[in-house]
């Protein structure tokens, strides 16, 4: 028994078994060695018990675990308790039982088979008035003329009803009262095709299961001869129909066990999911789908966070007169000699909308208070190994999160019943390759829609670093979140999936893969680190790997980044070669460098802060989530340290609301354990002794009691422009990021060009409009007069001195700030 066990898990065998509720939760119970030993002996002990009665998935798996994973000893005790299955008493054929069989048994004995079946065509013989159609063929025939009106029915619901239809990927559904119409008519159908001495068969895979049970039940001609049906013909136009009428998946219905019991789960799972593919592919089969559907279809009609701060913009603005001025520009038009007429909105001046309540300013303290249980940073700060925040980004589907699941499965952050656990629940929906994305996505939404939405930062350690990920959405409408994610970052893993063509599109076609770079570039991104993902998919081909690197390295160094400042790890998230503990296959020779995680670890002794004295700098902390209790007691704010240090007892404050509070505690970690201290570059979260919650917000800073943090309505910034698609000018409506602030704002003046790599070179001093990759300084201004923003210039603070500025749902810039209009 002990070889199953390591040391670790011998401690919780000594404890007392627990008395097990259900099958998942003995799993659960087992080490991953047993797991995988139970996994090959429990089908051998079903299919040994199939003639006895009464016995139930779990109570043979803990007999086998019992006797210590030995079959033979189970299946003694197994048998002994469980009664051998009567034998069933021989069936009396039916007359046409009868005569299959002796159809049959005249073919073995290779003498010709005389056919009682008349030869006539059926529907001439109902037409001829043939009295001697027998009442099967009747039954099947007004079976036939209601399949076909109610297929016109059907088409006529899709065509006239658009509530009784619903289109899930690409497939039409009807309402679910003409699906059980059809149910029945197919099984009734069905029945009759028992009591026929022949059918035509639809399909091949039909034929196999035909084939199938004239074998299993002997009722039917070993001939491979089927002779013409109705009802199947009825059935193939349902098949064609463009409706629901799916017959597979009423074939799968059909064949469902309608009681299968807990031993019979196997088979009943691989009905449901055949049932599940057909009809409802995205929808949760086991639970009440309509539920679940309308929720999935709630999700969806949730528009996006950039549909949600595009509509703040349109509302913002007069956007079609801007627009008509900006489209009579072309982008290389420099000697444009009208003065664009600046264009204000009536609204500018407005209050913020009900949405946005105006935050309150209070009056902040001026003293500082002591920590409560001061601790010597010094010697703390000697015990704390490097620590790295890193981002992981690139197109939508690279595999970030499935490589980041595998990351912390393999460096024990996340153990491995999470991880059978979730295999088991996105087995259930058909998603069971995105098992090990589910440890980083973990909102149903995301789930269902296998597409990170939200950031997600979780923590892990090895022997040298310690480290936090931070798990960025790679779809585009979820940039703005892309952004937040990248702005907390010292350093990004961008995932390539490295699949044939895969790479191409998330690349070339405006994919995600240059923008998030891009973005990093301009949030002060230093390192990217590759992760050449998917080289299972293309065999771990170097030509593949150098290919896509040199695509790559040059558009890296047109942005500004250099050899030394990125790092190239092949890798497959799924499998987990190149990760940590996962050895690459003997068919990969060509690249001797460090795994994923030892790159990571090289990096994060580069960029390490220790030795550095980080109690010269005064705190600030980005606020990334607010949370209260319902009282209003304890408020939590959760961000990063963006400089210095804080202690509970020491106190805060808030901007833009100078709201000051003092620091109860500190949370840190995954599991949210108090700490001591807090320093540059943990990401905690911060329990406030009363604040006023209302008034603090994501994306506001926080700073030590005596540490000012400006708050500005305008700013002038040098500007960076992408790829636009029309030139950029005076009034052009326009969302301002920094972390997990969004604003609307707008160039409120261009002031003068210049130079993008040297960005002290005036080009020219009159500028009328920017185009693409150009660089000139503006002034910004926010769009709602009673909104400030608390600011840095990049000369003060390089990480939160950068702005980066998006434009119907598409970043055309960023800046660096240069000095603030307060
Ligand atoms: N063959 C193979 N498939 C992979 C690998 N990594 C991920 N996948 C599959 O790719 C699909 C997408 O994986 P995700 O991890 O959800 O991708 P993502 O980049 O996080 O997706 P978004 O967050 O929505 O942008 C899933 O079906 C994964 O199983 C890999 O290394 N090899």
């Amino acid at each position: 028994m002990s070889k199953f066990y390591d040391e670790d898990d011998v401690a919780d065998y000594d404890d007392e078994v627990p008395n097990f509720q259900d099958e998942d939760e003995f799993d659960d119970y087992l080490n991953d060695d047993e797991f995988e030993l139970m996994k090959q002996l429990f089908p051998q002990a079903k299919k040994e018990l199939q003639d006895y009665q009464g016995w139930d998935n779990l109570s043979v798996k803990v007999s086998i675990f019992d006797n210590n994973f030995e079959l033979g000893p189970a299946m003694v005790e197994l048998k002994r308790r469980f009664k051998k299955k009567e034998p069933k008493p021989e069936k009396k054929l039916s007359a046409l039982e009868a005569l299959a069989r002796k159809r049959a048994e005249s073919k073995l004995n290779k003498t010709p088979l005389v056919s009682t079946v008349p030869k006539v065509p059926l529907l001439d013989r109902l037409k001829s008035g043939d009295k001697q159609t027998s009442t099967a063929t009747k039954t099947s025939i007004n079976l036939a003329g209601r399949l076909q009106s109610l297929k016109k029915e059907g088409t006529t619901t899709c065509n006239d009803s658009g509530d009784q239809t619903k289109k899930i990927n690409g497939t039409t559904r009807t309402k679910s009262s003409l699906q059980s119409k059809t149910h029945t008519l197919a099984s009734r159908l069905a029945n009759l095709r028992k009591h026929k001495p022949g059918t035509e068969i639809a399909s091949t895979s039909d034929k196999e299961e035909v084939k199938k049970d004239a074998i299993h039940d002997n009722t039917r001609t070993s001939d491979n001869k089927y002779h013409r049906d109705d009802s199947w013909s009825i059935l193939n136009q349902l098949k064609n129909s463009s409706c629901f009428c799916n017959v597979n998946s009423i074939m799968a219905i059909e064949k469902t066990p309608v009681s299968a019991g807990i031993a019979d789960k196997q088979v009943s799972n691989s009905t449901f999911k055949r049932k599940h593919d057909d009809m409802f592919s995205i929808f949760y089969p086991n639970t009440n789908y309509r539920a679940v559907k309308k929720q999935a279809v709630a999700n969806f009609s949730k528009p996006s966070p950039d549909d949600v701060v595009v509509n703040k913009q349109k509302a913002a603005f007069e956007v079609d007169k801007v627009n008509e001025k900006v489209a009579d520009l072309s982008l290389n038009d420099e000697k444009t000699n009208e003065e664009p007429e600046y264009v204000t909105s009536e609204d500018d001046d407005n209050e913020p909308s009900a949405e946005e309540p105006l935050v309150k300013t209070h009056k902040k303290a001026e003293i500082p208070t002591k920590p409560k249980n001061p601790i010597d940073i010094a010697s703390y700060l000697k015990t704390k190994k490097p620590h790295l925040n890193f981002v992981v980004l690139g197109h939508v589907d690279a595999g970030k999160s499935t490589l980041m699941g595998r990351l912390l499965y393999e460096v024990g952050a996340v153990d491995s019943k999470l991880i059978r656990k979730l295999e088991k629940e996105s087995e259930i929906i058909g998603k069971s390759s995105f098992h090990l994305a589910w440890v980083m996505d973990q909102t149903a939404e995301e789930r269902n829609r296998g597409v990170t939405v939200d950031i997600c930062t979780s923590d892990f350690e090895t022997t040298k670093s310690t480290f936090t990920i931070v798990d960025a959405p790679g779809h585009r409408d979820f940039v703005p979140n892309a952004i937040t994610g990248i702005s907390q970052a010292d350093v990004a893993v961008l995932s390539v999936d490295c699949g044939t063509d895969a790479f191409e599109s998330g690349f070339n076609l405006d994919g995600q893969t240059k923008e998030h770079t891009l973005l990093a570039r301009s949030l002060g991104i230093k390192h990217i680190i590759v992760a050449m993902n998917k080289m299972d998919t293309v065999s771990w081909q170097e030509s593949r790997f150098r290919d896509i690197q040199s695509e790559l390295t040059v558009f890296f160094e047109e942005i500004g980044y250099k050899s030394k400042d990125l790092s190239w790890v092949p890798c497959s998230g799924l499998t987990g070669e190149g990760i940590f503990k996962t050895a690459y296959p003997s068919s990969q020779t060509w690249y001797q460098g460090p795994n994923l995680v030892g790159e990571l670890e090289n990096i994060a002794a580069k960029h390490s802060t220790i030795g550095e004295d980080v109690t010269k700098e005064p705190f600030v902390f980005s606020i990334l989530d607010v949370t209260s209790n319902s009282k209003k007691t304890n408020t939590i704010i959760s961000g990063k340290v963006e400089s210095g240090t804080v202690q509970p007892g020491e106190s805060i404050t808030v901007f833009p609301s100078e709201q000051s509070c003092v620091v109860d505690s500190i949370l840190h970690g995954n599991d949210s354990q108090k700490g001591d201290i807090a320093v540059r570059g943990d990401f905690v979260q911060l329990k406030l002794l009363t604040a006023f919650v209302e008034d603090i917000q994501c994306g506001d800073l926080a700073s030590i009691v005596g540490v000012d943090i400006p708050s500005s309505q305008e700013f002038t910034s040098t500007l960076l422009t992408f790829k636009l698609d029309r030139p950029l000018l005076p009034g052009t409506p326009l969302i301002l990021f920094r972390g997990a602030t969004e604003q609307p704002c707008r160039i409120k003046k261009l002031c003068y060009s210049v130079d993008k790599r040297k960005l002290s070179k005036v080009l020219k001093k009159k500028v009328k409009h920017l185009g693409s990759q150009q660089a000139a300084v503006v002034e910004i201004e926010l769009v709602q007069k009673t909104r400030r923003i608390p600011m840095f210039t990049c000369e003060q603070n390089k990480k939160l001195g950068r702005v980066v500025i998006r434009k119907e749902g598409k970043t055309v810039g960023a800046a660096l700030i240069k000095s603030l209009d307060y």
